[in-house]
Formats: C-alpha cells, sequence, structure tokens
C-alpha cells in the first residue's frame, strides 16, 4: 500500500470512532495524531542514544537486563527462525538487548531496531514496543498498523514485563522486517513472548521480595507452587509489598490489595497460624490450603517463608558451621583468568553455604570445578557426593538419593539404604544435569532442601541432614520452567548464584592444561606436543571441551615417540584438512559458491538429524572439518533441533 494510501485508511479510520477492528490500533493512531502530532508519511530517523546511554539505562534497569540475558537467547532459539528477531527494552522503550541472525542485522538496523534505539510510541508512532507499554499487555502490530508508513513492513509482538509494584518495567518483542506473515501467525509467537515476560516478571518478582513473605495463590488447587500460580509479597506487618499481574488479575473484585487484613480477613500471624498450622513450616507450607477471600469467593493457596520468618516458625536445627577463614591463595593450577575468578568466586559462596548452580557446555569441567570448589571451601577430608541424575534410572533415583527401610521394596537391600543425599552428611552434595531429573522427585528434593531433612522411602522417620548443595546443567532451567519440566520454587531454591564455565575454545590456557594432563598421562616420563600439533589443538574447537582434550591427549600418547607428539599421532579427525587450507579468505554470504557450500552442508546435517559424524561420513569429510566449516558458515541447530536430537 502507498504513503497515501495508508494514511487516508488512518483518517478514515479515525473519523469512524468505533469502527476500526482493533481498539488498541485505532487508540494508538489517536494519540499519535491529536498528541504527538507525528505525521505517517513523513520518513524520520531513529533516534538513537549512544552506546554509554545504552550502559548506564542497562546499568539502572538493576537485575532486569541481567536476567532477560539467556532468555532472550532461549526465546529466540524457540521461535522459527524465519527472520524474527528478539529485542528487550527498558520502560521507556528503548532496546537494551537484542538477537538476531547475523544475515538480518543490516535490515533491523536499517528499520531503527538496534540497541540504543527508543521506540516509544511518541517518538516512532504505533508500533509493537511503545503501545505495548502504553496498553500493558501482549500486543501485535502488524505491517500498516503501524503509523508511520516507514514501518509498514514490520510486523511486531510484544508483551510486558511488570515489576512488583504494576508498572511495566520492560518490554520483550519479536519483531520481524517481512509483510507475508499472517496476523493469525503470530498467535504462537505472542503466547511465547507474553510466557517469558511472565517469567522474566517471576523472576524479578522473587528477587525484589526475597525478604517478605510469599503467598502463591490460584483459584485451581493443582496451579499453586507452579510456575502459572498468582504471587503477593507481604511485609511482616500487613501491608502488601508487591505482586504479580496474575495477583492483580485474580483479585481485582477485592477492592485493592494494600493490606493482607482487607485482602484475607487476617493479619499476618493469623494467616501464618492458618496455613502452616502448628507443624511448622516445612510440611504444611506446600500443602496447598483453601483460602477465603475478604471480599467473598475462595482460592487456593500457600506460602514461602523468608529464611527471617522461617527460623521464627520451625524448630532450632543445627547449622553447618562455617569454615574458619580460608587460604585463597592456594589455587586450583588452571591459568585461565575466567576459570580462576570463577574458583575464587565459588569457594567464597560454598564457604558462606550458599548454594551454586553451574552452567556450561558438556565436559567443561563442571564436575572437576564443584570437586575443587569443595576441598577448598569445606575441605577435601569432607564427603563429596556427585550424582548424575541424567544417568539414574526413573525408578532408582528416588530410593538412590534418599534412602530406603529394609524390604521397602522388591529388590531393596536388606538392611536399608541410607541414601546418597545422607553420605553427603557434613560436606558437598553435587546434583549433575539436574534440569533431567523427574519431576516428581522435584518436589521431594525440595522437601529435603527446606525442611534439612531426609525421609527414606518405606519410612516414616525424618533424619536431619547438613550438606552444601552445587548443581550442575547444560539445559536451560528457565526455559525447562516455562515449559513445565522443572519447577520454579526449586529453581530458586537451588540458584543461589550461579557459575558459568566458559568452554574450552574460549579459555586462555590450552598449552598450559595441555602440558599439565600430559604430565598426568605420562607417569613421570616426559612428554610433550610439538608446534604444529599444539598449533592444530589451538584451532580446533573442541565441541567436547576437556573431555575430548583428555581423550585426543590419551590416544596421542600411545603412539607418541621419543616423549613428543606429532601431528600424525593425533587422531584423524585433527588431521589438518588441505582442501580446507586452500579456501578463499574473501569468501562471503554474497558470494553463490559460499552460499551452495552453506545450503549443502545445512541440508546433509538435516537429512542425518544433526548427526555430525554421520554427516561427515555422507559428505566424506572428517568430523573435526565439518565443524570447522559449521562455524565458518554460522551454522547452528535449531531449538527444536536440539530438543529432538542431541549433537553427538
Ligand atoms: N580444569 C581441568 N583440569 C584437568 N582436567 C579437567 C579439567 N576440567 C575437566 N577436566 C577433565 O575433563 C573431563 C570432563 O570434566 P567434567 O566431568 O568435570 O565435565 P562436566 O562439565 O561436568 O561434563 P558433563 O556436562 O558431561 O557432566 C574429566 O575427565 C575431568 O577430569
Amino acid at each position: 500500500m502507498s504513503g497515501s494510501h495508508a494514511g487516508g485508511r488512518i483518517e478514515a479510520a479515525l473519523q469512524l470512532s468505533g469502527v476500526a477492528q482493533n481498539r488498541a490500533v485505532l487508540e494508538s493512531w489517536q494519540r499519535c495524531h491529536d498528541q504527538f502530532g507525528l505525521v505517517h508519511e513523513t520518513a524520520r530517523r531513529p533516534e538513537i542514544i549512544s552506546e554509554s546511554q545504552t550502559r548506564q539505562r542497562r546499568d539502572r534497569s538493576g537485575r532486569l537486563f541481567h536476567h532477560a540475558h539467556d532468555m532472550v537467547r532461549t526465546l529466540y532459539r524457540q521461535i522459527d527462525t524465519a527472520g524474527y528477531a528478539v529485542f528487550l527494552t527498558d520502560h521507556d522503550g528503548v532496546i537494551l538487548d537484542s538477537v538476531a541472525a547475523h544475515s538480518m542485522l543490516p535490515s533491523f538496523r536499517t528499520n531503527g531496531l538496534l540497541p540504543g534505539a527508543i521506540w516509544s510510541e511518541e517518538r516512532e508512532g504505533t508500533n509493537g514496543i511503545g503501545t505495548c507499554l502504553v496498553e500493558g499487555r501482549p500486543i501485535t502490530i502488524h505491517n500498516e498498523e503501524h503509523f508511520l508508513t516507514q514501518h509498514a513492513g514490520l510486523t511486531c509482538t510484544a508483551a510486558p514485563v511488570f515489576d512488583p509494584e504494576g508498572r511495566v518495567c520492560s518490554v520483550l518483542d519479536v519483531s520481524a522486517v517481512r509483510n507475508d506473515i499472517r496476523r493469525e501467525d503470530c498467535l504462537r509467537v505472542r503466547s511465547l513472548v507474553a510466557d517469558y515476560a511472565d517469567a522474566l516478571e517471576r523472576i524479578l518478582f522473587f528477587e525484589e521480595c526475597a525478604s517478605d513473605i510469599i503467598l502463591h495463590l490460584h483459584p485451581d488447587a493443582s496451579h499453586v507452587g507452579t510456575a502459572r500460580d498468582a504471587l503477593i509479597a507481604i511485609r511482616p506487618d500487613g501491608t502488601v509489598a508487591g505482586s504479580t499481574a496474575l495477583a492483580r488479575r485474580l483479585l481485582s473484585a477485592q477492592g485493592g490489595i494494600n493490606h493482607v487484613k482487607s485482602l484475607l480477613g487476617s493479619d499476618v500471624d493469623g494467616l501464618m497460624a492458618r496455613m502452616l498450622g502448628t507443624q511448622g513450616v516445612d510440611d504444611k507450607a506446600r500443602a496447598p490450603q483453601a483460602v477465603p477471600l475478604g471480599g467473598g469467593g475462595i482460592m487456593f493457596g500457600q506460602l514461602t517463608l523468608p529464611e527471617k520468618q522461617r527460623r521464627r516458625f520451625s524448630a532450632p536445627r543445627p547449622v553447618l558451621p562455617v569454615q574458619k577463614t580460608r587460604d585463597h591463595s592456594r589455587d586450583i593450577p588452571d591459568q585461565d583468568a575466567a576459570i580462576r575468578r570463577l574458583f575464587q568466586m565459588g569457594s567464597k559462596l560454598l564457604a558462606g553455604e550458599i548454594k551454586l548452580l553451574m552452567s556450561g557446555e558438556t565436559g567443561s569441567g563442571k564436575e572437576h570445578m564443584a570437586r575443587a570448589i569443595h576441598n577448598h571451601a569445606v575441605g577435601a577430608q569432607k564427603p563429596f557426593v556427585a550424582i548424575n541424575c541424567a544417568a539414574l534410572p526413573e525408578s532408582l533415583i528416588e530410593s538412590e538419593l534418599f534412602g530406603h527401610a529394609s524390604g521397602a521394596f522388591t529388590g531393596a537391600a536388606r538392611d536399608g539404604f541410607g541414601g546418597r543425599i545422607r553420605q553427603a552428611d557434613g560436606g558437598t552434595l553435587f546434583l549433575d544435569e539436574i534440569g533431567d531429573m523427574p519431576i516428581s522427585i522435584q518436589g521431594r528434593l525440595l522437601r529435603v532442601l527446606e525442611s534439612r531433612c531426609v525421609e527414606p522411602l518405606g519410612s516414616t522417620k525424618s533424619v536431619p541432614v547438613d550438606f552444601r548443595l552445587i548443581c550442575a546443567s547444560n539445559v536451560d532451567l528457565a526455559a525447562a520452567v516455562a515449559n513445565g519440566k522443572f519447577r520454579e520454587d526449586l529453581l530458586y531454591r537451588i540458584k543461589g548464584a550461579r557459575l558459568a564455565l566458559p568452554p574450552l575454545r574460549d579459555r586462555t590456557d590450552l598449552a598450559d592444561l595441555v602440558s599439565r594432563l600430559l604430565a598426568d598421562f605420562a607417569k613421570g616420563q616426559a612428554m610433550v606436543c610439538d608446534d604444529a600439533t599444539l598449533d592444530i589443538l589451538q584451532q580446533h574447537a573442541w565441541p567436547g571441551n576437556v573431555r575430548e582434550l583428555v581423550n585426543v591427549l590419551q590416544y596421542a600418547c600411545v603412539f607418541a615417540e621419543n616423549g613428543t607428539i606429532r601431528v600424525a599421532h593425533l587422531p584423524d579427525d585433527l588431521q589438518p584438512d588441505v582442501s580446507l587450507q586452500n579456501q578463499p579468505l574473501h569468501a562471503n554470504a554474497q558470494n553463490p559458491l559460499w552460499q551452495a557450500e552453506r545450503d549443502a552442508l545445512q541440508k546433509a546435517l538435516g537429512q542425518q538429524r544433526w548427526h555430525v559424524s554421520k554427516t561427515a561420513r555422507m559428505l566424506g569429510i572428517s568430523r573435526n572439518t565439518l565443524y570447522r566449516k559449521m562455524e565458518k558458515y554460522g551454522i547452528h541447530r535449531t531449538r527444536d533441533e536440539e530438543d529432538g536430537h542431541r549433537l553427538n
């Protein structure tokens, strides 16, 4: 549609008030026209604040930017790749973060969608971000619904993120520079964006209201304690410190939710007594209870108490003594600065009984690091119990973790088994791949973490346990919560502090790591790599990280002669590929040959269901060469592909 046509349509719609299909769009056009004096055909340059101002806004957004970082990327992977980008803004509509396919960046930039750009309605007319800020609800602004003609090529779906006081503090937006997307096709994106915005709201809520009593509410008891419930933060004096948008919606008929008395008809002590009974916080607090509302009606709820309140309501229990000042100068041998920093931080946090959640690619050394931190912070003589939650069959995991009484089930040990958690008493429990823990077991683990007691299967006796906890996961747990695969309350319990281990390819100490590992394998004999070999190791992408390096070096040691590993001693995958060395350096996306090879690789990977070894065999190249080519052409699996098939 030409500019004047679009303008005519907008003017006609404005005159026919009430007839427009989309109230929000019509009202926005009205604001653009009457309040902001915008003219739809004017071509305007985007207003972009400086990098330092954008940085300041990120800092000012508090933890929003930090927490949203992974979510924005997970959301991007979850959305079909067809030209979409994901944006995070602050409360003024200034873009703080964005993710898009590299090839699409120029077109988003041309349209003014880049960090620092201001997408308020006042500035850019009706648009996903700006209109969502005004409406305070998820919205799609489709092509010509944009007030300014220059934005008619955009399709934007956005959802607001609320702070606990109910103000929109951010907008999560998914946009495409395409005009072949039908409005109805945006529905799936809209529900995804809204889910992520809700998840972000809850993370900010739990963080900001960490010292308040949290009331979880829902009309359906089965939703209480899940990511679907409504949350209200209550101060000890009964005033409401904050709530989620869902809580405000569900309780809108209650005539304000400023004080627990008007909301529930009782003060804080009354609420505690009713919901916790005489049994203390640990068990009763979790079972949803019927909650009569002050203004009539009933919901189901449960309470989560901050540590201070828990102590008030639960029996005193022995706390694992914090070790005296520890000698942090006795460091791990790794030379990489990021690894050393993580070790120092992790040791201090674990010594202070903070729970650690490690992330990092497979084989990057999460367990290795966890053990080093435990040795340093708790003491090597204390138990370190590592459990891989993905490796245990579901039928066994419960008794393995929590133990069982004698004869609790067929095949149970005759004298019973105390369970791995109790083995960690006085030391550290390391739960690897916690994202793979069955949801039924997650509830039991949560109870153990809250009550610090284990109840073995087939027994009614609770046994007190004291351990420090380190968890690791290579799946995005926030996304697992959004997909209903991981309990949100457990995530907040285990996420005291996050440690993200870098992949081996990003580490700066490969040569040093190689000589350390060789010293271990060669058992006293001198063993080195020559320069050419070291060069190849430095260039390799190491998808299997340190574990892969260990395997490669062990293999090479078998063939090494006179204490030297040469290129010929490396496995086939690491042998140099002559054909690649002859590639022109200036290959780029405009080059038809470049594109043809990229397409062929992508097709082959798709045919082989992203099985890299099989694809490499089919193409007649080594696995290592295929990895390098994938890296060169920026070929990555989408989230769906990742879910379906593990990269071998
Ligand atoms: N910094 C290191 N120094 C020496 N060896 C290491 C180091 N990091 C890891 N390793 C070795 O690499 C291998 C893989 O490490 P680890 O099991 O800790 O990785 P991970 O990230 O926990 O793997 P996964 O995600 O598969 O559970 C182990 O053999 C470990 O001993």
